[in-house]
């Protein structure tokens, strides 16, 4: 038995719940949430970010860990809802790159 841990990058995560998406007829979890709209979803993303942010001002380090996986895969799979590919939010990260977060928050209240 191989017991190497498995890593899977969030790209591979958004290519496994599209492969979900497109499962007709298999049973998933993903595809059963996907099947209940974006309000579905985006309520469940909200849910798991309160559960990683409690988790966050705990003890338990392992919680924090798994809240975040949770948030992470409820975060890809409401992208999936909603059509937006993780590179373009790939790419808005980086068109911030240039300026200090400092700077955009100033930029901001100038408008
Ligand atoms: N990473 C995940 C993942 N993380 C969390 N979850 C599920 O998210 C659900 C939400 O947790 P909750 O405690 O809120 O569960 P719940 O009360 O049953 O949820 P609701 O009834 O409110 O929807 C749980 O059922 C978890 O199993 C995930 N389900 C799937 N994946 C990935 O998606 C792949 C495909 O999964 P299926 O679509 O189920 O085949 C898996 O192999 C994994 O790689």
């Amino acid at each position: 038995m191989n017991d190497t841990p498995v890593r899977v990058s969030l790209d591979e995560l958004s290519a496994i719940v599209a492969r979900r998406a497109a499962a007709e007829g298999e049973e998933s979890y993903t595809r059963s949430l996907l099947a209940k709209g974006v309000a579905k979803c985006a309520q469940k993303l909200g849910e798991e970010a309160i559960e990683t942010a409690l988790a966050a001002v705990g003890s338990d380090t392992k919680a924090v860990v798994s809240e975040t996986a949770d948030l992470l895969y409820h975060l890809v799979v409401l992208l999936q809802a909603r059509g937006v590919s993780l590179d373009d939010v790939y790419a808005e990260l980086g068109s911030r790159t240039h300026q200090s977060g400092l700077a955009e928050k100033a930029s901001r209240s100038r408008t």
